[in-house]
């Protein structure tokens, strides 16, 4: 089974204007409100491919009872630990010339609200994996997700994550599964700038060494590297099409590469699901649907 944890869910309030100027009024001409948070849309995208997955994480306040309704809608497997104090962040997408994105810092979640979440990791073990992706609110502390790591040590659990700086190089001694930085989030660890998918393959290396198994780069529309478990290492472009929201592609990458893993076996197979799923997401206002990844896979 797969669980995904989400530390800093969302509502995603995403508009578009004609053009964006600041300091005074805006009027959108899109409006579109999407639940949010990149474990809760690995798990959105693995339900449209067809893997069944349980989204844990936290939820307070009417947003969070929104956040719920909209998930329950979408067919996803919910369990929040309701907080009592604050309300589910909303983390607007402004898309203009440029796209902009403004995301709250998140609740403000107790010492009881991260027992209650860690006890429902208990049940996780051999044969199960889980994803731990997005930021943690900064009212919890930095070591979060090695926590989490700590709790599931020796339990034969596979371990995605998908974060940014120190709660990603935390995490690799202890040997996560898969990692899936972007290729700016990779060359901000290291201290330089990678455009290229040549220039990515080293530093994929570099983390594979410090403990990672599988590296997954995704570069938005440059395509993605796969430094994979079995030694090889896979680069492909991105698929060509028109833009309508990136928002969600690199947990839709996640997802593809899971499913693709799962059904195959195959690194090859899996990754380029993974960039197949990403580009679905891109290329419409929903996240990715089966239909749409397997005609991708297909060009
Ligand atoms: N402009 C684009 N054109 C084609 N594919 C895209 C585009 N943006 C994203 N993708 C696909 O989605 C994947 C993840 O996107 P990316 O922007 O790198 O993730 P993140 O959201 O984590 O930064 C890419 O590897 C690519 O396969
Ligand atoms: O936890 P963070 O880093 O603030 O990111 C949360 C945001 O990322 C998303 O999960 C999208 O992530 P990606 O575009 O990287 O796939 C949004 O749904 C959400 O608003």
């Amino acid at each position: 089974m797969i669980f995904t944890v989400t530390f800093n869910p969302s509502l995603d309030y995403i508009v578009r204007v004609d053009e964006m100027r600041l300091g005074t009024i805006n009027r959108t001409n899109y409006e579109q409100l999407l639940p949010g948070g990149k474990g809760i849309n690995v798990s959105i995208v693995l339900g449209n491919l067809g893997h069944p997955s349980r989204a844990l994480g936290f939820s307070a306040g009417v947003t969070g009872v929104a956040l719920e309704k909209l998930l329950a809608d979408a067919g996803v497997d919910a369990d929040l630990v309701h907080v009592k104090e604050g309300f589910t962040r909303i983390n607007a997408k402004v898309k203009a010339v440029e796209e902009t994105e403004l995301n709250g810092q998140g609740l403000r979640i107790a010492p009881e609200d991260v027992d209650a979440l860690f006890s429902k990791l208990d049940v996780l073990g051999q044969d199960d994996t889980l994803v731990i992706s997005g930021s943690v609110p900064n009212t919890l502390p930095s070591d979060m997700y090695e926590q989490v790591m700590e709790r599931l040590a020796g339990r034969g659990v596979r371990i995605v994550v998908d974060a940014e700086r120190d709660l990603l190089t935390r995490v690799l001694p202890y040997r996560p599964f898969l990692v899936k930085p972007n290729n700016h989030e990779l060359g901000d660890i290291f201290g330089v700038t990678l455009k290229t998918r040549d220039e990515v393959v080293p530093y994929a290396r570099r983390m594979q060494e410090m403990g990672a198994q599988n590296v997954l780069v995704s570069m938005a529309g440059e395509g993605g590297v796969l430094v994979a478990a079995d030694g090889q290492v896979y680069q492909s472009p991105a698929a060509k099409g028109t833009v309508v929201n990136s928002v969600g592609a690199g947990d839709s990458c996640v997802a593809g590469f899971l499913a693709g893993l799962m059904e195959t076996g195959s690194y090859q197979t899996a990754f380029r699901m993974g960039l197949a799923a990403g580009s679905a997401s891109a290329f419409s206002d929903h996240l990715a649907t089966r239909s749409e990844v397997e005609d991708l896979m297909s060009r």
